[in-house]
């Protein structure tokens, strides 16, 4: 018998093989016995990890040497730990004469939790609280809760909801990283932020399935998300190299300088909607900076952010640097009444961003709010139709309509309203609706029952209002019968709406177009504005001097000219009014991660006036 050591630095690994590795500072090792013929990996079958030798030339080999970002093929004989649900070439325990070396580079393929890309087979099994660079259950976890898969209504699994003690220890870990975190210079910083984009990259599948998995939206969509989220931490890696301060000359050789400085533990409090995004969105800044984030995501939405964690603690920040704590809203008071805490940034409705900010008065912490929207679209007769068409579409059914930005109030020029109500009708009526997983769903299930009659009481409102129902907006229930207890509702556009209905008025967060016609460009402007949210607004023309001066007159953080509902990475985000304040993105998000300091040297002897 030979006895191997396997080495390697995804930590992702450890919580998995707990049993059969002993975990070390930077490392784990795994102990083999290698026989003539094969071999054996000490550890109990329950930890439902096996060994998935690639035999022959199959898919699996197939898929990952496109997804190999080296390019290298994966050799015959190699070994990889997976699940045992993982069909192909297995042959569990079995080692023929293994190429060890190849072990660390899959090690990231180790899936938490029993992992698969189709509906309803996914368990959760493993803690979703992450603090000093891995996964644990809350010294305090005060109860559990259940955690849905929309698509399916199925419960997959429980998890817990953290108490104040494990708010403590999760700053504490937060602090002391954070000293060390700050001494880095930006471009160290940069590094480690690029490897965990690149991480993302390389798991770009995993995670958008996990995302549809828990949230219920579309594969295709949930693929972009991934994409803008390592594209954020690949722009405030571009950043954080560029922090800089200022010189100031004063009189007698005397000077001053800046020094832009991190803030130190933030809070990170995200909504159900795009989960990872959000959480990409609120810490690739605040590492940038040099800060250190703990990060409570929506309990209806509490998986994938903890992969998330994972990947910064492979990429090599320091332990402690992005924790996660779970819960709902008192897990997220004790986060933000912590004396030790700097800073909260938060993403949601507006009454918890009023609550938020009460609490963050009394430690005078700085906040930030991106909250909801009832934004306007305003489409004058000279658009192209078929983009204006395509733009309200943008503007109204991404994530199942369960977006802040969203432009549901679509004002159409009087002249061109009948031609465009029949051709957004149209292409309504064709979003393809249904299992999320699968990749030609465009609309997948709403986040939760709750949440889905919410919608739908909105409708019915609407109907008794006057508003009415051109298409959609009824409960669909999918053939396939393991979606029939799925949150799925038809997107619905509604005509003969007016300015003071319920379903104009406020945010819907559901697929619920209203169309309300105008005539001229200050009657639109007026009514476009008449709302106490800001979040974002769009113009559809193509009379360029008239598209400037709207956006211009328009009272939103974010508009749009000729299109709705990008997010390029570069362009700041965040709202007006009573959408919030602060921004996510661009380089304006680096102010909101950073404090200023003054730094007054004397060169002369002192003066003083006493
Ligand atoms: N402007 C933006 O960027 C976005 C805004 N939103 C808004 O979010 C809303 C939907 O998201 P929800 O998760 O339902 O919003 P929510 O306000 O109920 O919850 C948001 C987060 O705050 C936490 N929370 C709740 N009460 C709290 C408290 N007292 N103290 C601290 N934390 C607390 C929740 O657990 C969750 O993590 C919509 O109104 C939407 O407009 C959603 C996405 C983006
Ligand atoms: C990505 N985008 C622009 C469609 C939405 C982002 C804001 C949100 O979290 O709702």
């Amino acid at each position: 018998m030979v006895r191997r050591e396997v080495h390697w630095q995804r930590q992702r690994a450890w919580g998995a093989l707990d049993g059969i590795c002993s975990r070390e500072r930077g490392r784990a090792r795994m102990e083999l016995d290698e026989g003539e013929d094969g071999g054996s990996v000490k550890g109990p079958r329950d930890l439902r990890i096996c060994l998935l030798v690639i035999a022959r030339d199959c898919a699996f080999r197939q898929q990952h040497r496109q997804k190999d970002s080296t390019n290298q093929e994966v050799p015959l004989g190699t070994v990889i730990l997976m699940l045992p649900s993982c069909s192909c070439c297995l042959a569990p325990w079995m080692l023929p004469r293994p190429s060890l070396s190849l072990l660390p580079r899959f090690c990231s393929f180790l899936p938490f939790a029993t992992m698969s890309s189709k509906t309803s087979t996914f368990h959760l099994q493993q803690p979703l609280n992450y603090r000093a660079g891995a996964r644990i259950q809350p010294v305090d976890g005060s109860h559990s809760e259940e955690v849905y898969e929309p698509a399916t209504g199925r419960v997959m699994g429980k998890f817990l909801f953290s108490g104040e003690k494990e708010v403590d220890l999760a700053v504490q870990s937060a602090k002391a990283a954070f000293k060390i975190w700050s001494q880095k210079s930006g471009m160290e910083r940069s590094r480690v932020l690029l490897e965990a984009a690149r991480i993302i990259r390389e798991q770009r599948e995993e995670i958008a399935t996990m995302e549809t998995i828990n949230n219920g939206k579309s594969i295709f969509e949930a693929r972009v998300d991934v994409d803008i989220s390592w594209q954020c931490l690949e722009y405030y890696a571009g950043l954080a190299g560029a922090i800089a301060g200022q010189h100031v000359q004063l009189p007698g050789g005397s000077f001053a300088y800046t020094r832009r400085e991190a803030l130190g533990v933030c809070v990170g409090i995200g909504a159900w909607n795009y989960p990872f995004q959000i959480a990409c969105w609120k810490s690739a800044p605040a590492l940038a900076c040099g800060n250190a984030m703990i990060y409570k995501p929506s309990p209806l939405t509490p998986i994938s952010v903890v992969m998330l964690a994972e990947i910064f603690t492979q990429a090599g920040v320091p332990n402690g640097l992005f924790n996660v704590v779970q819960g709902g809203a008192a897990t997220g008071q004790f986060l933000c009444q912590h004396r030790d805490v700097a800073k909260v940034s938060f993403t949601g409705s507006v009454p918890t961003g009023i609550k938020i900010m009460e609490m963050s008065a009394k430690g005078i912490k700085p906040v930030t709010l991106e909250l909801g929207g009832k934004s306007p679209l305003i489409i004058f007769s000279d658009s192209v139709l078929e983009n204006a068409v395509n733009g309200a579409l943008m503007a109204n059914f991404l994530t199942q309509g369960e977006v802040c930005c969203n432009g549901t109030r679509v004002f159409v020029q009087r002249e061109i309203l009948e031609a465009f109500t029949e051709e957004v009708v149209k292409r309504t009526q064709k979003i393809k609706i249904g299992d999320p997983l699968l990749e030609d769903t465009r609309m997948g299930a709403l986040i939760s029952r709750p949440h889905l009659e919410r919608v739908l009481g909105f409708i019915t409102q609407a109907k008794e209002q006057g508003a009415k129902v051109l298409c959609g907006g009824e409960l669909y229930v999918p053939d396939d019968l393991k979606l029939k207890n799925g949150y799925y509702m038809r997107p619905c556009v509604l005509g003969d709406c007016r300015d003071d209905m319920t379903c104009v008025k406020e945010e819907i967060f559901g697929p619920v177009m209203s169309i309300l016609p105008f005539d001229t460009e200050e009657e639109v402007l007026e009514r476009a504005n008449n709302t106490t949210f800001g979040l974002a607004g769009g113009v559809f023309t193509r009379d360029i001097q008239r598209a400037h001066r709207v956006v211009a007159a328009l009272q939103a953080g974010m508009c749009f000219i000729n299109n709705y509902n990008i997010s390029p990475v570069e362009l700041p985000f965040g709202g007006y009014k009573m959408s919030g304040f602060g921004r996510e993105n661009g380089r304006a998000a680096m102010e909101y991660y950073s404090q200023l300091k003054t730094v007054c040297v004397e060169m002369g002897d002192v003066e003083s006036v006493f």
